[in-house]
């Protein structure tokens, strides 16, 4: 066990997209072939297809699941208003307003919610029926999914966990995200997340474009950044129980339920490239200036879902982890900046150098493609006159989600009392300092 007694200590096969192959019974994986005739312990083969048949090898996913009922074993869906939240898919409808956001954290809810009705989207960009773009949604929940489960038909989805654990019961497995942990659950892969430890609260990216995948380190060569190796798969677990259950989905934008009979987590076998996988944040290896100035933050990119042109994302996720910061003569925070790119926020952990002031854990910020932001006032001053000794940036985890798309805010976003009305005056204070003088500074 791990040191929290009620965690469960899980076993992970290592490596970002590798052809894993793990087996909860001996022998139950074919070999030499995906579909025998009949396969071990009476299992139905299954292929589970993330990227079209024909998609180049380098990016095809694909994995075979070998399970004790085939998929199709399900009711009718019909429609499903559970949600306690409100979850949006892009594209959503009226004009964008191109102002500067930022919210308050997500409270946890004061009834009884688990994962799914505690969803709530903040913003959508590109169109999910085109498959591209992405949607945000924020989640706060404080009960087990238990016999309800999950799977999401417009995306894949990026699980970055702020407050408490999450034990996710996939088709593949089991794996245990703790805040500093991301999991990323393929499109469509059936789940149930449970609560082995209290409330939860956090952020679900929901990828309608290409899988995530690691970014090119180019001159930087064959190390660093996200190492491959750390990207931890799980061991084949199945549940073989019967009972009146509830298989959910999200499909072209709205919710779904069917009645099952059984637990759809009865993989007994697996093999393949797509499956969930967790990383933890601990692990990136930063790389950052060591001379002077500070670098653009796409050096901190941890998985990136490309679109179809080189270099533009569909969706960047990226960190902003402890470091150290040693730049000389450098305005050391993020500088004032536009950018094409479209830029949300969120908080993990601690204060991040450019918002020391209510940017909190669990609050979200947005800056839209050209709109201008960076550091508050008071962050400028501190940071022009402070002296430039090496300094450890402690005890902060910010991440970005970064998008060629516009982010639409939902209505939700727009309405809610989190929307910190305030937000633009963090820049007042940013007088005139220009004198006509020169100062010397080089
Ligand atoms: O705070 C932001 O806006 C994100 C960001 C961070 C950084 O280090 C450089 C540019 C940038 O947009
Ligand atoms: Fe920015």
């Amino acid at each position: 066990m791990s040191a929290n007694a009620s965690l469960p200590d899980l076993m992970y096969l290592n490596g970002f997209g590798n052809e894993h192959e793990t087996e909860a019974l001996a022998g139950a994986l074919p070999i030499g072939r995906f579909s025998p005739q009949r396969v071990n312990y009476g299992l139905y083969a299954e292929q589970f297809s993330s990227t079209a048949f024909t998609a180049p090898r380098a990016s095809n996913r694909r994995s075979w699941l070998y399970r004790i009922r085939p998929s199709v074993m399900q009711g009718d869906y019909e429609p499903y208003v559970g949600n306690h939240g409100q979850l949006c898919t892009g594209p959503l409808a009226g004009p964008v307003a191109p102002n500067m956001l930022r919210w308050d954290p997500l409270p946890i809810p004061a009834t009884d919610v688990d994962f799914v009705d505690g969803l709530t989207t903040i913003v959508t960009c590109g169109d999910a029926m085109a498959q591209g773009g992405m949607g945000i949604h924020l989640y706060a929940a404080n009960q087990s999914m238990g016999n309800r489960f999950f799977y999401c038909a417009d995306g894949e989805w990026l699980l970055i966990p702020q407050q408490g654990a999450l034990l996710l019961r996939t088709e593949c497995g089991r794996l245990l995200l703790q805040p500093g942990d991301i999991g990323v659950i393929p499109r469509g892969m059936k789940f149930a997340i449970d609560l082995p430890a209290g409330p939860v609260r956090g952020y679900v990216c929901e990828n309608y474009g290409a899988p995530l995948i690691l970014p090119e380190r180019g001159p930087v060569g064959a190390n660093g950044f996200a190492n491959d190796r750390d990207f931890q798969y799980p061991v084949a677990a199945y549940e073989d129980v019967e009972g009146d259950f509830e298989l959910l989905c999200k499909f072209a934008g709205n919710l779904y339920r069917a009645p099952i009979g059984h637990s759809p987590l009865d993989v007994v076998a697996w093999t393949g490239n797509s499956a969930p996988y967790k990383y933890e944040l601990a692990r990136f290896n930063v790389m950052g200036s060591v001379s002077y100035d500070h670098p653009d933050p796409s050096i901190y990119t941890v998985l990136t879902s490309p679109s179809d042109t080189a270099g533009v994302a569909n969706v960047d996720f990226v960190i902003f982890p402890p470091r150290w910061m040693v730049a000389e003569n450098t305005f050391r925070p993020p500088w004032y900046h536009r950018n094409v790119m479209s830029e949300y926020m969120g908080l993990i952990e601690g204060i991040y150098d450019a918002k020391e002031e209510g940017f909190l854990p669990g609050g979200s910020s947005l800056h839209n493609s050209m709109s201008p932001h960076g550091p508050e006032a008071a962050v400028f001053d501190k940071a022009s006159n402070a002296e430039l000794v090496p300094d450890r940036y402690q005890n902060t985890l910010a991440f970005m989600l970064e998008s060629r798309y516009v982010m639409q805010p939902t209505p939700w976003a727009l309405a809610t009392e989190l929307r910190q009305k305030d937000y633009i005056n963090c820049w007042n204070g940013l007088e005139k300092k220009f004198t006509g003088r020169d100062q010397g500074a080089r």
